[in-house]
């Protein structure tokens, strides 16, 4: 699947970075154009791949380059006001070449919790292909400011992208991690999952025939009727040489003898398993997905058709969904099997209820002490008695 990808805020820009990253190591072709936006230039200079004429920087004349100190109003409103000149990025992407947009922003700051749901308006305005959101949420030890940030941000942007995607950084972080070590793996995280979830749907002439391919209809139809989704994602490694062909191998028809054994067909539905009750990039309970999409990758002969079919129905069960498509994704230089599953329209998120309780709190919190400000304010500066006078 082809993707024109827009991040949005320095976590946005740098997660998209790392795309490119994935796309020229594993040669998938997911990304088809990328563009940052943002309204601090120090954090667009340190971007590493994405062209120079597809960086853009917003807000100049309000912020100085200096970005939006997280505050996600002024994040949208710059947005609003700047989007001509984001449209000029986009202008060059050849869109009639990409499956879709995805925007991806960090949602605690300032500059991509804002900017990120008014640019998705816009794009869902102007094209018919669709619009879709990668939000990372805060971690809990981020503040309220963030939390609350996030929660605004969340609500606003799930209503404009066609599906967002969330990945949680509060359940990622690693204790004792300096926080950009952290960020790096768990941005190498992000990539991995999207990646083959994506790449699955973009198989090239002359790849390794599957025997039941995903195709990008097949992810934009399990994206497609909007809401929350998340991945979940295992992965075992094989012999390369190894075709598990000991136990029960059968040929089917054609030149290439197809594989089909007993535990080939264990290692997928106990992968699909792991995948789908391990952590979430969002955690939350499977069952009330609206839809899913199953994803198995790795070289062809660790791949059957019976193993994925299992866990479709597997997934069918957990979820309670009628509507779970499974596929494979032939990588045959691969060193793993590994399943991806994008479970889409999730409900029972009870993250999400938290983040809205802390950000509410936060809320009321930051309006206690902004009315009680000024009160302090007059009491520090009067004299008891009244007795000074200011200048003028
Ligand atoms: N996964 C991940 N999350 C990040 C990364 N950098 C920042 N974040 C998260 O994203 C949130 C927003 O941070 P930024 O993207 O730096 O903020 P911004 O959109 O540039 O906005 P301002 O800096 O306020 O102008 C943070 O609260 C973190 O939770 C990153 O590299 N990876």
């Amino acid at each position: 699947m082809k993707l024109a990808m827009i991040g949005f805020g320095q976590a946005g820009g740098k997660i998209v970075d790392k795309f490119l990253e994935y796309d020229d190591r594993t040669g998938s072709g997911i990304v088809r154009s990328a563009v940052a936006v943002n309204t601090a230039k120090a954090d667009l200079m340190g971007l590493d791949r994405i062209p120079q004429e597809n960086r853009v920087l917003i807000g100049q004349s309000r912020v100085k380059g200096h970005g939006v100190g997280a505050d996600n109003e002024l994040g949208a409103e710059i947005a609003e006001e700047d989007i001509d000149e984001v449209q000029g990025a986009i202008d060059a992407i050849p869109v009639h070449e990409v499956d879709a947009f995805l925007i991806v922003a960090g949602m605690g700051g300032g500059t991509g919790s804002g900017g990120a749901p008014v640019l998705a308006k816009h794009l869902k305005r102007i094209y018919t292909e669709p619009v879709y959101g990668l939000g990372v949420l805060p971690g809990s030890d981020e503040g309220g400011i963030y939390t609350l940030n996030a929660a605004r941000s969340f609500q606003t942007f799930v209503r404009e992208v066609d599906n967002l995607m969330v990945f949680d950084n509060d359940s990622w972080r690693q204790s004792g991690e300096s926080v950009e070590s952290g960020y790096a793996e768990i941005n190498d995280e992000i990539v991995k999952r999207f990646g083959i979830l994506f790449g699955a749907g973009e198989i090239n002439q002359g790849d390794e025939v599957a025997e039941s391919v995903v195709d990008s209809s097949e992810i934009i139809n399990t994206l497609s009727g909007g809401g929350v989704s998340t991945i979940g994602y295992a992965r075992e490694e094989v012999e390369k040489g190894d075709d598990d062909s000991g136990l029960l191998s059968r040929f089917t028809g054609g030149d290439e003898p197809q594989v089909d054994t007993a535990h080939t067909t264990n290692r997928i539905t106990s992968l699909v398993r792991k995948a789908a009750l391990g952590r979430l990039t969002l955690p939350c309970e499977i069952d009330g997905t609206e839809r899913a999409l199953l994803v198995l990758s790795g070289p062809p002969q660790h791949l059957n058709r019976k193993g994925i079919e299992r866990g479709r129905k597997w997934l069918e069960e957990q979820t309670g969904s009628m509507e779970v498509r499974g596929g494979d994704y032939p990588v045959p230089e691969s060193n793993f099997v590994a399943s991806v599953i994008l479970l889409a329209g999730v409900s029972n998120v009870p993250r999400i209820k938290e983040l809205q309780q802390v950000a509410i709190e936060a809320q009321d919190n930051i309006e206690d002490i902004r009315s009680e400000s000024e009160e302090n304010l007059e009491s520090l500066v009067e004299d008891d008695e009244d007795e000074l006078e200011p200048l003028f």
